[in-house]
């Protein structure tokens, strides 16, 4: 069981979500190359992902992972994946393996699968009376170089995993939005992520026994192309949320 969990990007989006839910449940290492604008808990570093004897000195003593920082915009230029989610996720498995640390969450994309949305499938896959289902054993499709970033994140995992044993978790996020579902954004609602599914979903990544899994991360929304059904079995996630409840921002069941 994870004791002591070092959450990289820490000051983003998502490290907001894991640490709102789960601020009292770890002893938490926080690291980000941007300080902290608010009181988080735990110790934290202030360094790059890149920056390989940094990450390697917050490793120490650390059980777990969660590996969030990097770039997270969908346009992003090869010269920024390149360094800050392609190298920099290799020197964070790559420390962690030299610390000893049991298990690496990864923060991957429904962007390392954006070319699956196709013309043909397309809204219709959006919508909850279609089957169209990824379930994370296709390959890779990515939408754009952030995608395939993602993609080469997935793949840094799995190498370490199969040479070092080190347990590692990809999940495809889809849409964290905080408080409700995209309004307006059918293809947003479908793979809509909230904010406590997402944290339960990380402490579940961190809990659980497996070797590498690719895991989808949305919310039990009736509208899904994703399943989540490998989330649920091997990790034990039990989604709380789902976009159909909701007419706009107002909870309507
Ligand atoms: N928010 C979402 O809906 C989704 C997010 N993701 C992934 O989740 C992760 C977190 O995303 P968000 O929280 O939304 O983004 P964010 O931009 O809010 O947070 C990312 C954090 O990482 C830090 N960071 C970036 N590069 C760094 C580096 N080289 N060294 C140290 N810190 C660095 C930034 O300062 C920032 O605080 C990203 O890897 C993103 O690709 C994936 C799918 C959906
Ligand atoms: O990977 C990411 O995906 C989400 C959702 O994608 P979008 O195409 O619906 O915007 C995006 O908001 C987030 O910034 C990105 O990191």
């Amino acid at each position: 069981m994870a004791q002591s969990v070092l959450l990289t990007g820490a000051a983003g989006r998502v490290g907001s979500a894991v640490l709102s839910d789960l601020a009292d449940e770890y002893e938490w290492r926080l690291l980000d190359r941007d300080p902290p604008t608010e009181e988080l808990p735990g110790e934290f570093v202030v360094a790059d992902i890149t920056d390989e004897d940094a990450v390697r000195e917050a490793m120490v003593g650390i059980d777990a992972v969660i590996h969030l920082a990097g770039d997270p915009r969908k346009e992003a230029p090869w010269s920024s994946v390149l360094p800050n989610n392609i190298d920099g996720t290799r020197v964070v498995y790559e420390a962690a393996v030299e610390a000893g640390v049991d298990t690496v969450a990864f923060a991957s994309s429904n962007h390392a699968v954006g070319h699956y949305e196709t013309d043909e499938r397309t809204p219709r896959m959006y919508r909850e009376d279609d089957e169209f289902r990824l379930d994370g054993t296709e390959l890779p499709r990515p939408g754009n170089l952030y995608g395939v970033s993602k993609a080469a994140g997935e793949l840094l995992g799995r190498y370490y995993h199969d040479e070092h044993d080190l347990s590692v978790a990809c999940v495809r996020i889809g849409n964290l939005t905080k408080g409700h579902p995209p309004i307006d954004y059918e293809r947003g609602q479908a793979m809509w992520l909230s904010y406590r599914d997402c944290a339960h979903l990380f402490q579940r990544c961190i809990e659980a026994d497996y070797g590498y899994e690719i895991v989808y991360g949305i919310s039990d929304n009736d509208r899904k192309y994703y399943s989540i059904e490998r989330a649920r079995e091997v990790l034990g996630y039990e989604p709380q949320d789902n976009s159909a409840e909701w007419n706009g921002d107002e909870r309507v069941v």
